[in-house]
């Protein structure tokens, strides 16, 4: 299937339920979700989620296993359209455009909301091509070698691999790999970065340089990251999103709902909500 043909079904959002969890402050808001609901089949896998993501800004989301949270990041940027038999309901926009409807071409989001995965996953080619073949299919017509070497500087990897440019990105360390994986994103300009775990399969050393490079890239990009540390979501992230399971869903289906999300600091120090407490705590699992 194409990425540009859609298969979530659509279902009329009922806006009236939807009290969303704005991000305090007057920061600009850059994807915002109201009433979304994900089924995988008849399973309903996140409920009502109502929330506003702020530009510039790191939001992490946090919750236990099962509740949503990698769902939640596919919606942003259409990557559930790829499943079998997921379909949502509800409204996501970007920049204020609804994007959750039919006919959005897929492939043109996904460049302005681009997506690091839990493995680094480099193309099989050259570090250089890593970079020059998604920006070759995008149409670039610049100077090919700046971009690359722009790309790579802005990921924090240049220094490292500029004496060996064209041997392939597959012989880099996990953690260099992962940047060079940031680094292809950054070549398409996205304006939104999702991420979904980047440093789970990554050592202390590596895990601290994408999270330095995170901090300096929130000044031109939007982040949008998944994680399971909540060390990690307090040292990186400026807001953060507790998911936790619907304690009310009675069909014995894992359901996702947004419990919390606040500032990271009054997140982790005075939250408001009991089931946050009760999971950073460690009660909840
Ligand atoms: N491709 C899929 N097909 C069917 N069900 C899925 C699919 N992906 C996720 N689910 C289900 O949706 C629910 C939410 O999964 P999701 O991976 O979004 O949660 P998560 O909070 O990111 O989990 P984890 O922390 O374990 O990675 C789970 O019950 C999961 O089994």
């Amino acid at each position: 299937m194409s990425l540009s043909e859609p298969r979530l079904e659509q279902r009329p959002a009922d806006l009236s339920k939807a009290a969303p969890a704005s991000a305090p402050g007057l920061d600009p808001v850059v994807l915002s979700t109201r009433d979304l609901q994900v089924w995988y089949g008849s399973s309903l896998a996140l409920k009502q989620i109502s929330i506003d993501i702020p530009r510039n800004k790191i939001t992490a989301l946090i919750g236990p296993s099962g509740c949503g949270k990698s769902t939640l990041l596919r919606c942003f940027n259409r990557m559930n359209d790829l499943i079998n038999g997921a379909r949502m309901a509800g409204d996501i926009r970007f920049d204020g455009d609804l994007i959750s409807g039919p006919g959005i071409d897929a492939v043109s989001l996904r460049r302005r909301i681009g997506m690091v995965f839990q493995k680094p996953n480099p193309f099989p080619k050259s570090i250089y091509n890593n970079i020059a073949w998604g920006a070759r299919i995008n149409g670039y017509r610049g100077d090919m070698d700046e971009l690359v070497e722009r790309s790579l500087r802005r990921a924090a990897l240049w220094e490292e691999v500029k004496n060996k440019i064209h041997r392939s990105g597959m012989e880099l360390s996990g953690g260099q790999q992962q940047r060079l994986c940031i680094a292809r994103t950054l070549a398409v300009e996205p304006e939104v970065i999702l991420m979904d775990e980047p440093c789970s399969a990554l050592d202390p050393i590596s895990t601290a340089r994408v999270e330095d490079l995170m901090d300096d890239l929130k000044t031109d990009y939007t982040i949008v990251i998944v994680t399971h540390n909540m060390q990690q979501a307090r040292r990186v992230s400026d807001l953060t999103a507790c998911l936790m399971l619907d304690e009310t869903a009675v069909d014995g289906h894992r359901t996702g709902i947004l419990a919390e999300f606040s500032p990271t600091d009054l997140l982790f120090t005075n939250p408001k909500d009991k089931r946050t407490e009760a999971y950073i705590t460690g009660r909840i699992g």
